[in-house]
């Protein structure tokens, strides 16, 4: 059975959302399922070592197990308990690896749950390239990207009916004689909600984020052609939310074109969008002219593995679920099944979750060592199967030797 005291001390948010970070804060941890625990020990092992070297002892983190997923179904007979959101709230951060979803049947997406209940409404998805990373692209350097994906609507958000079943019947019955909407025969039905409000959000957190970094540009990502009233919607709410909090501070892609020829010589934050399927070949032609995209929750979702792709697949690919409460950094890949247990894949992407999370906690010492550290390791060739099946004169290392590698080259 997991233990479940905590031995540190909680942080606190402030009125602003700041954090209070103690020197030990109790953080949560989600093993994961499939490659979860493999990736998860590879991950902690780095975090505490970095920590320990950037600051001789005076930090630490207290892990605090949180079940969720199939170890939680052994351990308490059930797939997400209660008192893992609640142990999540008390937390403030936790970092999790990937939970299992079964496919067309079973229970729902856990790692949706978690992001719906605890209003995580923004997943935050660097695509950096580090040297030494084999990619497919020519110029691998171009790409520096980060995903700013809704978190909460969408189709992702799971309303939906199997075809054949009451409430599919009742409902196709309802378009057809109330809207006048003519269906296939015994349709299986899901609901697109998207609203303003959550665009606000998300976008008022993607157009702060490029303030706060000095980026150029934030690119609404939406199928507004096709899906009029959602993804449409989601680019003229993104617009319209830029215009009302952030006039001074931002200019339109269509402003710049009429006045000034498509330069930007007044170094605001260029507002722009794209149509989804453009945004794609986009992202591989001319990268280096998209720094933060902001997109509904399955554009995004799709974009960030091909995105990952770019800079040397998912096993380098972090993110974070992020609300104005708490925050759950995870890797953006899932349980791999077929590598379960083999202590095999790469923990990178878990690793850099952790990154995000130092730098969120403020501890940017320990997040630059681990940084450097995964650099420099796969620059010296030491690399995982994902990685190693691309590159000429690798030496393959399991996900726990590529973790001890890292740690051997903290602060070098
Ligand atoms: N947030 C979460 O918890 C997520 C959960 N999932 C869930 O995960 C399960 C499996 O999904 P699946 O579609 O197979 O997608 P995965 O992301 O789990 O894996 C797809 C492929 O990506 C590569 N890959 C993934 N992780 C790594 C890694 N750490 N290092 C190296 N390569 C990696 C492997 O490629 P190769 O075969 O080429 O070696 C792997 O077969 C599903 O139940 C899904 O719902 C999916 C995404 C996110
Ligand atoms: O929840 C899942 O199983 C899949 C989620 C996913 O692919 C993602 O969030 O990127
Ligand atoms: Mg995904």
């Amino acid at each position: 059975m997991v233990d479940q005291r905590a031995t540190g001390t909680w942080i606190t948010v402030e009125k602003d959302l700041s954090l209070n970070v103690p020197s030990d804060p109790n953080i949560g941890f989600i093993e994961g399922d499939g490659v979860g625990p493999d990736i998860w020990a590879a991950s902690q092992a780095v975090m505490d070592a970095a920590v320990t070297k950037a600051y001789g002892g005076k930090r630490k983190i207290h892990w605090y197990e949180l079940l969720a997923g199939e170890k939680a179904k052994r351990e308490t007979g059930e797939w997400l308990p209660e008192r893992t959101f609640e142990a999540i709230r008390q937390c403030v951060i936790a970092i999790k690896g990937p939970l299992t979803t079964p496919v067309g049947e079973g229970i729902r997406s856990l790692n949706v749950t978690l992001r719906q209940v605890l209003d995580l409404y923004a997943c935050v998805r660097p695509v950096r390239y580090f040297s030494g990373v084999p990619s497919p692209m020519k110029d691998p350097q171009k790409v520096n990207m980060v995903v700013f994906r809704e978190n909460t609507e969408d189709v992702y958000a799971g309303i939906e009916w199997p075809a054949g079943s009451e409430e599919a019947e009742r409902l196709s019955a309802i378009l057809e004689k109330e809207f006048g909407v003519k269906l296939p025969k015994n349709p299986g039905i899901g609901i697109k909600p998207m609203s303003r409000f959550g665009t606000h959000r998300l976008v008022r957190r993607a157009i702060r984020y490029a303030l706060d970094r000095k980026l150029n540009s934030v690119t609404l990502v939406h199928k507004g052609n096709i899906m009029k009233y959602t993804e449409g919607a989601f680019r003229n709410w993104g617009y319209e939310l830029a215009a009302a909090e952030f006039a001074s501070e931002t200019v339109t892609e269509s402003e710049l074109w009429e006045k000034y020829d498509g330069k930007n010589p007044s170094g605001r934050v260029v507002i722009k969008d794209r149509i989804a399927d453009s945004m794609f070949q986009q992202a591989l032609l001319r990268p280096e002219e998209y720094q933060v995209l902001a997109t509904p929750n399955l554009n995004g979702d799709y974009l960030s593995d091909a995105l990952a792709a770019q800079v040397g697949g998912l096993g380098m690919a972090p993110g974070a679920n992020i609300g104005d409460g708490c925050a759950i950094f995870e890797a953006t890949h899932g349980t791999a099944p077929k590598y379960a247990g083999m202590d095999k894949v790469n923990p990178g992407s878990l690793i850099l979750s952790g990154v995000m999370m130092l730098e969120h906690l403020g501890w940017v010492e320990a997040a630059h060592l681990i940084e450097k550290a995964l650099e420099k390791t796969i620059q010296s060739r030491v690399v995982t199967y994902d990685l190693a099946r691309q590159m000429e004169g690798a030496r393959e290392v399991k996900c726990s030797e590529f973790g001890q590698a890292i740690i051997s080259h903290l602060g070098e």
